[in-house]
């Protein structure tokens, strides 16, 4: 006989490369400090860094690079941190996401973010977006307290689905958004299904047979949540 699985009623959205328009912005600075090293950034490092919390994308950038006898993470974060302190604050919306949120928000889903980001850059990344992240029921953050390993540990997302109404949610009944490899996988860990909207880049670096669960294109309409749970494939 065929199981009835449970249909979603609440969606989790990650933040940096999904909802806005960041990822570019650790893209040019990784390129830059790299080439001061002769040495190029691309997507599969770019790949392994993304979702993370900032020291531990920051100890793969130095160790999978092979630099981290001249710079160590703490060094790449400051000097990184110059640049990008200029650039969050100037990020745009991801195209349909705004689309997407009002409509959730509109029907009555309950919706909110699980970013690897820390509160600074929250801050300096969303000035501009308040009214859009203002339809979250909540945001959980890369630093908050629950949150003891980044993506690909489920940390971040199992403290989103406590933090709803009548939380904990049942993970079965959840759907992620993600743009990382690590955070599709965090979704994965945490029990939940996840639409994975990757860069096209990732794509064609061909790195993500493994995480991809099922994708949505740009512009894909999205009436109502109601998707059945899914097996991996
Ligand atoms: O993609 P997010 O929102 O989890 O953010 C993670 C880092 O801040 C950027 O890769
Ligand atoms: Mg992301």
């Amino acid at each position: 006989m065929a199981t009835v699985k449970p249909s979603i009623t609440h969606v989790i959205f990650d933040m940096d490369g999904l909802l806005i328009d960041t990822e570019k912005f650790y893209t040019e600075v990784q390129e830059k400090i790299l080439a001061r090293y002769n040495k190029t950034f691309d997507w599969s490092l770019k790949a392994k860094m993304m979702g993370m919390k900032a020291i531990e994308a920051a100890r793969v950038f130095v160790e999978e690079t092979g630099i981290s006898d001249s710079l160590s993470a703490e060094g790449f974060l400051v000097e990184r941190e110059e640049m990008l302190r200029a650039m969050f604050p100037t990020c745009e919306v991801m195209p349909g996401a705004s689309r997407l949120i009002k409509h959730l928000h509109a029907t009555g889903v309950p919706i909110c973010v699980a970013t690897g980001s820390h509160r600074r850059h929250f801050e300096l990344k969303t000035q501009r977006h308040g009214e859009l992240f203002s339809l979250m029921h909540h945001i959980v953050l890369g630093d908050d307290p629950e949150v003891k390993q980044g993506k690909p540990s489920p940390d971040v997302f199992l403290a989103a689905a406590k933090r709803f109404e009548g939380g904990p949610v049942d993970p079965s009944k959840i759907l992620v958004f993600e743009d990382a490899p690590s955070g599709v996988q965090a979704a994965k860990n945490a029990g939940m299904s996840v639409v994975m909207v990757p860069d096209p880049r990732l794509e064609s670096a061909n790195i993500l047979k493994p995480y991809v669960a099922l994708r949505l294109r740009p512009g894909c309409h999205i009436e109502g949540i109601a998707f059945p749970n899914h097996e991996d494939g």
